[in-house]
């Protein structure tokens, strides 16, 4: 059974919901300032999403769990994340396959998918343990009211 502690995001929407996932992956960190982890290595990365809302859809769903497991373990499990060339870069930092950059990038991918449903849910955070000892949250900044 997959159990896991991870920070919680305060908010005050009606639903939240949780989805863990395992994705099994290999990855190389480009850059010298990499050490050890610029050779190619595999990770079982644990991921949590918290997306919540205040309205359902016609099935009762804030978002179907099964399409948050589309989204990102079918694209990423049991392959080189370098190879995802649509969200991972070799030319530039923000785009290395970083735990950072994984969280953030899961993010958007989830955050794009919700955005374009009716009842408009949203990812708070996205969790990411890539080794027993280190993980990273990706939380979006809140947008200023000036921006809004
Ligand atoms: N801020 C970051 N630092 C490191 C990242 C990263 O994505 N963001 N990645 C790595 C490596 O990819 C490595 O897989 C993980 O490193 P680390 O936690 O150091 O792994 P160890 O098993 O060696 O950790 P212990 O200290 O032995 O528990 C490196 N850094
Ligand atoms: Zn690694």
């Amino acid at each position: 059974m997959m159990q896991q502690m991870y920070p919680q995001v305060f908010h005050d929407f009606q639903y939240e919901l949780n989805k863990d996932m395992h994705i099994a992956a290999a990855h190389y960190i480009p850059s010298d300032a990499a050490g050890k982890c610029k050779q190619v290595h595999g990770h079982t990365y644990f991921v949590n999403v918290t997306v919540a809302g205040d309205d359902l859809d016609e099935a009762g769903f804030l978002v179907n769990f099964k399409d948050l497991k589309v989204l990102l373990h079918d694209k990423f499990d049991h392959t080189i994340l370098n190879d995802h060339l649509d969200v991972f870069r070799p030319d530039n930092p923000d785009f290395f396959p970083t735990t950072e950059v994984v969280a953030r990038t899961m993010w958007e991918t989830v955050e794009n998918h919700l955005s374009a449903l009716p009842n408009k849910p949203t990812c708070l955070q996205v969790f990411v343990r890539e080794t027993p000892t280190s993980y990273v949250v990706y939380r979006p900044k809140k947008k200023r009211k000036k921006d809004q």
